[in-house]
């Protein structure tokens, strides 16, 4: 487990992280999201003991990251997977990681087989390929077989294949009991892999919740096609709901769910041909809740980049 309490980080005026407190389970994969520069990095640099908080405290398994004893033995990570001797072979990289950190040789073998790069052990890791490099850095996460992981953007250009295989890895790792904590910008990725989440903006908690609880703030429209459309759009509209056409011989509803919508309908006898209701997605209850947090936006698409005043 991670939980961090009134963390907070100062870069001289910048303010990146603002007192924040949150958790992160065991057995569950929990996203970490937050627009640009909403301070993720820099507490996951700090859980990890690598930027000193200016006040606040996080603590993994109960203890600072300094007061562990034998850290890659406890918590995992990649923060940035280029970071590698490029002449060095994937092998040697990883022995002499285990080397410098008194963790078994043998242990090598088996994290390159997890991360399926047994095949290309002996070759330069300087000319692997994104995937191949990003495999190698979490195989270097996994080598002290830590309870607690911690990814920072780890599918970040990565190809369907790869973006698959971590997610199926997050799984399996949160399924082993261990702690997966993990920031992304791809939402729909997120949706599919996190369990819960932590959001962020500007440095402060937005909600920490289940993706489930997050997507249902989303509000919820239905589409219903009808062949007596203008009197279901009239009686809809009485009824306070709000009414757009959708094509098709259809609209959408908003401020009215699917069973004031056929009760409606069944009580004025009118045929409904088609009613579906549609929740909004990751990224929509993403956009609803950070909107105000953002700090970098464009107006328009294509329009220059401007910077909202903080
Ligand atoms: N070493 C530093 N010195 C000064 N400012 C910094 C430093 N590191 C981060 N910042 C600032 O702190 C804020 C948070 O940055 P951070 O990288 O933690 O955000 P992030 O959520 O990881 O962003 P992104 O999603 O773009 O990677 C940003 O405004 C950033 O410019």
């Amino acid at each position: 487990m991670i939980d961090a309490v009134a963390l907070t980080k100062h870069f001289g005026t910048k303010v990146a992280v603002d007192h924040l407190t949150f958790t992160v389970p065991s057995g569950r994969v929990t996203g970490f999201l937050g627009p640009n520069g909403a301070g993720k990095s820099t507490t996951m640099r700090m859980i990890l003991g690598l930027d000193a908080p200016t006040d606040g405290v996080a603590r993994i398994d109960g203890l600072r990251y300094h007061e562990i004893r034998h850290p890659l033995r406890v918590v995992g990570a990649l923060l940035d997977a280029s970071w590698l001797h490029p002449n060095r072979s994937a092998h040697a990289h990883l022995e002499w990681l285990a080397r410098s950190n008194k963790l078994p040789p043998a242990r090598v073998d088996d994290v390159l087989e997890i991360v399926g790069l047994t095949a290309v052990a002996s070759q330069r890791a300087g000319g692997f390929s994104l995937g191949m490099t990003q495999r190698l850095g979490i195989a270097a996460a996994l080598l002290g077989d830590p309870r607690v992981l911690l990814f920072d953007e780890p599918v970040n250009g990565l190809d369907p294949e790869g973006i698959l295989w971590i997610r199926t890895l997050m799984r399996r790792l949160a399924d082993e009991g261990r702690t997966v904590f993990v920031s992304s910008h791809l939402l729909s990725e997120m949706a599919l892999t996190a369990d819960e989440l932590v959001v962020i903006g500007r440095g402060k908690l937005i909600t920490q919740c289940t993706t489930a609880e997050f997507v249902a703030t989303t509000d919820v429209t239905t589409r219903v096609r009808s062949p007596h459309l203008d009197a279901l759009t009239a009686g809809l509209r009485s009824l306070g709901g709000e009414v757009r056409e959708d094509g098709d011989g259809a609209v959408l509803v908003s401020g009215l769910d699917g069973v004031d919508i056929g009760d409606f309908a069944a009580a004025n006898g009118i045929a409904l041909h088609e009613l579906s209701e549609h929740r909004g997605s990751l990224e929509d209850a993403f956009l609803q809740r950070t909107g105000e947090t953002t700090e970098y936006r464009t107006t328009q698409p294509g329009s220059d980049l401007v910077t909202t005043s903080r």
